[in-house]
């Protein structure tokens, strides 16, 4: 485990950008100008990843670029397009953002690659690798040589691969929209019951996370990341950034915007127990007269001290605590996502989550999240997966780091 390539100095590294086809020139997207912005929104809006079937796409909307692309250390020129000369339409996109990454023992500076997108009408342009080695040779240019990223590809030697999996919340809507079927000898009726949830979280002491509680959830988290094998770790201004939402989310009133739902226990004694986040990320739905949009919840980052009193998270005393506090906390997060007009749920088979998709009827997806690291030689990393679609509590996985 370790580097692979030999260690190099920024001034190995070449100066002038990696040469483009005529027609394009190289530019730097300056995020905090609006128009700019716009150009990445609507860029990845009718060109980045859908699913396998095209009928969903990713809705990224700008507040979430605010957030996910200016996260503490973020540079401008680490966020890298590519316009046509003659018109200076964006035609595409990458971005990387600085992190501090653990990888079983060692610690590892990087980014994180993320938002990769070339204009439908320029695939097959061999576009993808040069913008690869473009934004490798600017952060390389800042003395750091390793990265994280992850696909739903399958590219040489992934780290790990997690399966994707879904709770429905308006299964009549991911039904209409062809997410979701009616198992045969299954009434509507039956699915709806199925689904049902409480009107209201049910965990005592269960409230939004506000900024006094941060110096005490982010040590919560960070010893209860100390399980796994592959994490970002967090400074304290990156922890407020991504579960406060950065001013971006603290000034814009409007709920409806809001992209990072924060939540912590408070105990009686007035101690946080635990902590867990959601981001929303809406699907476009591409060819539905009735629906236009998909609510999506994606579980983030969570925190318990339920079995923090156990040396080995896989004695059975441990599971059996854990399991019950994530299966009340993430109830409660399906709840609260259903409540703020989200559709469906969606977690990986990563941190401990096979503690609870069972029991909390999320299905297992068709799909998989793979993990790489750029520059960078591990052993494989269990992501939780298990050779049929069903979850394994004492074979949950290692990964606990969320890619956006
Ligand atoms: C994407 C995604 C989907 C879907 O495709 C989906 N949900 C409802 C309907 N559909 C079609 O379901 C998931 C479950 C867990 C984590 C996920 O994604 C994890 C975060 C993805 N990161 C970025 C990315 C983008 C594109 C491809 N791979 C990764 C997903």
């Amino acid at each position: 485990e370790g580097p692979i390539d030999k260690v190099k100095t920024p001034d190995e590294i070449r100066d002038e950008p990696l040469p483009l086809l005529n027609e394009f020139e190289w530019c730097t997207v300056n995020v905090t100008n609006q128009d700019e912005l716009e150009d990445v929104f609507v860029l990845l809006n009718e060109n980045y990843v859908e699913d396998r079937d095209a009928s969903f796409r990713f809705k990224y909307t700008r507040e979430f670029f605010n957030w996910s692309l200016r996260s503490p250390g973020w540079k401008s020129e680490w966020h890298v397009g590519v316009r046509v000369r003659a018109t200076g339409k964006l035609v595409a996109f990458i971005s990387a953002i600085p992190v501090d990454l653990r990888v079983r023992n060692n610690a590892i500076r990087g980014v994180e690659i993320n938002f990769l997108c070339v204009h439908k009408q320029l695939r097959g342009k061999r576009l993808t690798p040069v913008l690869i080695k473009e934004i490798t040779r600017r952060v390389n240019k800042h003395d750091i040589w390793y990265a994280l990223y992850t696909s739903g590809t399958v590219l040489p030697s992934p780290v790990s691969v997690c399966r994707y999996t879904h709770r429905p919340l308006n299964w009549s809507k991911l039904h209409d929209v062809g997410f979701t079927h009616l198992p045969s000898k299954t009434t509507k009726a039956q699915m709806l019951a199925t689904y049902a949830l409480p009107k209201e979280p049910v965990t005592k002491g269960l409230r939004p996370l506000q900024e006094k509680d941060l110096d005490e959830v982010h040590a919560l988290f960070e010893k209860y990341q100390e399980r796994f094998d592959l994490v970002q770790s967090f400074t304290r201004e990156e922890f407020n950034h991504w579960f406060i939402g950065g001013e971006e989310q603290s000034q814009n009133t409007d709920p409806s915007k809001k992209v990072i739902y924060s939540y912590v226990v408070e105990s009686p004694e007035g101690k946080i127990t635990d902590f867990f986040s959601f981001y929303s990320l809406p699907f476009t739905i591409l060819n539905n007269s009735v629906h236009q949009e998909l609510g999506i919840g994606y579980l983030f980052y969570y925190a318990s001290d339920a079995d923090l009193a156990y040396s080995d998270r896989y004695d059975p005393a441990a599971t059996a605590a854990l399991k019950e506090r994530l299966n009340s906390l993430i109830n409660d997060a399906c709840i609260i996502a259903r409540n703020v007009k989200m559709d469906v749920f969606n977690a990986l088979t990563s941190q401990d989550n096979a503690l609870f998709l069972d029991d909390l009827k999320f299905g297992p997806g068709d799909g998989f999240l793979n993990f790489y690291l750029f520059n960078y030689k591990t052993f494989p990393i269990s992501g939780g997966l298990t050779d049929d679609k069903s979850y394994d509590a004492q074979k949950r996985s290692n990964v606990g780091v969320v890619m956006l």
